[in-house]
């Protein structure tokens, strides 16, 4: 047996390459190609307005892109786009439901859209512990547990990929571990998930990572290899006067950022010996510290910014 035959690659999800799309005459998603693997759970980072709800609605057959091309689940974009959305669980960022109607009514009308069977509603209460509480009205769940009833719904007709927009936005950090928790269980079972974020401790928790910044995908891979192909350094400035050594370094040559991290300061830039060499200068305790994502992802945000410029 060949070794291809006993060792085959991962299946492929999400395949689509050079995406991009206009509105009103201005690019918002510029040339972004993104490859997800079967159970993988896929980070999506970037500004607000960056694009990337755009690019979701695209790989989930809503949107047509004006350019590029791909298949997800093996259906191509641009003339499959029912197969996919069949196969799909999309969460949009302001998920909605029916507030007046109880958890079960919401999801037995899900169910029905879909056509599912009756066991689907029982069972997708059992699976996200949500039995005990079938009877409550939807609007008057917490924030957190809005969010599980909306995953719920997302997932009752049995998914293989899962688009998650923002889904923990305004969620307390006790109910964004359980979600967290949850995504993995389901990508154990062998869900895909692509799911955006602005929280770094989010981003930390996906196997990869994809960064884009004014519709441009400018970073991409696991958060290892991110911060490192970012090739940054950073030192943490000890200092009881944190405002006025921030704004002495900051446009000194060698200093690309400075950023208070509790008590310190965190200092970054790509020449370790300019940088130095401006800490040097200022007479302040520093010492080298691992570069974080946030970190990187600001240098990437003002880079492309000035690329834009
Ligand atoms: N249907 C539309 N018509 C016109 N402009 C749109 C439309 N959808 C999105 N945009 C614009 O495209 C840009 C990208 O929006 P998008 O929602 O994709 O970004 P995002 O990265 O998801 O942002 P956020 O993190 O704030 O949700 C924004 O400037 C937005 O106003």
């Amino acid at each position: 047996m060949t070794r291809a035959a006993a060792d085959p690659a991962p299946d492929t999800v999400i395949a689509v390459h050079g995406l991009t799309k206009s509105f009103g005459g201005r690019k918002v998603v510029d040339d972004v190609s993104l490859g997800v693997e079967r159970g993988e759970i896929a980070g999506f980072l970037g500004p607000n307005g960056s694009g990337k709800t755009t690019c979701i609605r695209m790989i989930c057959g809503l949107l047509t892109p004006d350019a590029g091309h791909g298949q997800v689940l093996g259906h191509d974009i641009l003339t499959q786009q029912g197969a996919i959305r069949r196969q799909v669980g999309y969460m949009t960022q302001k998920f909605s439901f029916y507030e007046d109607l109880s958890i079960k009514e919401n999801l037995d009308f899900v169910a029905g859209l879909y056509a599912l069977p009756r066991d689907a509603v029982r069972d997708t209460l059992a699976d996200l512990g949500l039995t005990s509480r079938k009877d409550q009205l939807a609007g008057s769940l917490s924030g957190g547990w809005k969010q599980r009833l909306a995953l719920a719904a997302c997932i009752m007709h049995d998914p293989q990929l899962l688009l998650l927009d923002e889904p923990t936005a305004g969620v307390d950090p006790k109910a964004r571990r359980e979600f967290w928790d949850e995504i993995h269980a389901l990508s154990a079972r062998g869900l895909t998930v692509l799911v955006s974020t602005h929280y770094m401790d989010e981003a930390e928790r996906c196997h990869r990572i994809n960064y884009i910044a004014y519709g441009r995908l400018v970073a991409h891979g696991t958060v290892a290899q991110v911060i490192r192909d970012a090739g940054l350094v950073t030192y943490t400035v000890t200092t009881d006067r944190p405002g006025r050594v921030a704004g002495q370094l900051a446009g000194q040559p060698g200093v690309d950022q400075v950023a208070p991290f509790g008590a310190n300061l965190h200092v970054t830039g790509t020449d370790p010996a300019a940088l130095e060499a401006a800490l040097r200068g200022l007479g302040v305790a520093f010492q080298p510290t691992d570069t974080s994502l946030e970190d990187v992802f600001i240098r990437l945000m003002e880079q492309s910014r000035d690329n834009m410029a």
